[in-house]
């Protein structure tokens, strides 16, 4: 294996410092050190962070290869600056075998980009009736730890107890996407005063909130931990708040789109802001900024959801909900998050890498950047400022919300157990 010193850069935007990449792991940090034989890569100005983990990826594969595979979604993700990303269960066929998951987990070793972890679905085909072999998927090679129905919500109240009972067995995690189905039948965007002057179908927040304040009420009574996925309202951070006051083992993500982006974005009826669930008013921005800046919501994850063409370029109700996240998310953050102070960048590793391995049970991400540790991380350089080009993004699709957005902040070089997946800001497979 190549050894590399990176020179220069400010773990964590701290004092610039040397870090020295060998063997997979960070052999050591200190000034002026010298390596012979390793490879130099200057890293002056650039801030230095732990890899970053995505709890909520939709790869595609198997069965919408159109869209996305596990190898493009791979590079989107490195070149985003993640090491680890976790793989939804709605493809088809459904990730709810020890087969499936075993298969998206090969896939991901053979693209080499980031290591990608099968989430697995909670219940057979998606459709809510029952449990999936949620035991056969933890013992796999994949080593299944978080379990979701994600596009669909686990509504039988019953059925989500059991599920959350079933995960306890494993150390697992019940992610769920939290939509009452009941309340939005038809929905295509935030219900409010803007849903009803454009004459979309609304999503009301309480079809969110009515899942949370159920699941947390379950999850306390039998003890098993639960994860919300791309929380989106004001009142739900209010519910986290509550729950995790009253030490119910709960924990929550936002995604970047729903910490910049507003239901002002539906007034194009561009669809590509069409998105489960949906762009809410600036008073949810606000919240959701605040409980991420206090620990209420614990992670981003990107929900990067790719569709082709035929599926986002139509009319708004007939077009799939989805936007795409993994090369954008950190830049959303840096502008969000960073330039507004509410976060500083040990926050960033944290939000961002720490929490979401510890709640995937990852044990060889989210690590400090620091000798003896695997060699996961990222160089960014956050003086860095440029519009987006959907044409030059990895994913194999193109529907990114940020399409002509300037957004701060370039991955410039990103490390996987010490080999770089990123360098120069190009992919080196
Ligand atoms: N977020 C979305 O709007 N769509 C996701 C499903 C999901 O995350 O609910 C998808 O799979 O396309
Ligand atoms: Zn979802
Ligand atoms: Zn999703």
């Amino acid at each position: 294996m190549t050894t590399y010193l990176i020179t220069g850069s400010r773990p964590y935007g701290g004092d610039a410092t040397d870090i020295l990449i060998a063997d997979g792991r960070i052999t050591a940090v200190g000034d002026s050190l010298s390596a012979p034989g390793a490879e130099v890569v200057d890293a002056a100005g650039l801030i230095a962070l732990p890899g970053l983990v995505d709890l909520h990826t939709h790869l595609r594969e198997p069965g919408r290869e159109d869209a996305e595979t596990v190898e493009t979604g791979s590079r989107a993700a490195a070149l985003g600056g993640f090491t680890a990303v976790h793989a939804m269960a709605n493809t088809d066929p459904v990730a709810d075998t020890a087969g499936v998951v075993e298969q998206v987990w090969r896939l991901g070793e053979q693209a080499g980009l980031v290591d990608v972890v099968p989430v697995g679905a909670v219940t057979v085909g998606l459709r809510g009736e029952r449990l999936a072999e949620l035991g056969a998927m933890a013992d796999s090679a994949a080593r299944v730890r978080v379990f979701s129905d994600d596009g669909l919500c686990v509504s039988d109240p019953a059925l989500m107890r059991r599920a959350l009972e079933y995960v306890k067995a494993f150390d697992g995690v019940v992610a769920q996407h939290a939509e009452e189905p009941r309340l939005t039948a038809g929905a295509q965007m935030h219900e409010g005063d803007r849903s009803a002057r454009l004459g979309l179908t609304g999503w009301p927040a309480a079809a969110e909130e009515a899942i949370i304040a159920r699941d947390v009420l379950l999850a306390g009574h039998v003890g098993a931990r639960l994860h919300v996925c791309h929380v989106s309202t004001a009142g739900s951070v209010e519910l986290l708040r509550w729950a995790k006051a009253r030490g119910v083992q709960v924990t929550a993500e936002v995604t970047p789109h729903h910490l910049l982006l507003t239901d002002a974005c539906a007034e194009s009826y561009d669809p590509v802001f069409k998105v489960n669930p949906p762009l809410r008013t600036d008073e949810d921005v606000a919240a959701l900024r605040q409980g991420l800046a206090d620990g209420t919501i614990d992670a981003v994850a990107t929900d990067h959801a790719p569709h082709a063409v035929e599926d986002k370029e139509s009319e708004w109700a007939q077009a799939r909900p989805g936007m795409l996240g993994l090369e954008q998310a950190l830049s959303v953050v840096v502008e969000t998050m960073v330039e507004t102070g509410l976060l500083d960048w040990a926050g960033v590793a944290d939000r961002m890498s720490v929490r979401p391995a510890a709640i995937g049970r990852l044990a060889g991400h989210g690590r400090p950047l620091a000798v003896g540790e695997p060699a996961n991380l990222l160089l960014l350089d956050p003086a860095h400022r440029a519009p987006v080009d959907p044409a030059a993004l990895a994913s194999r699709s193109r529907n990114s919300p940020y399409a002509g957005r300037e957004l701060p902040g370039r991955v410039v070089a990103t490390f996987l157990r010490g080999t770089p997946t990123v360098l120069d800001g190009k992919a080196t497979r």
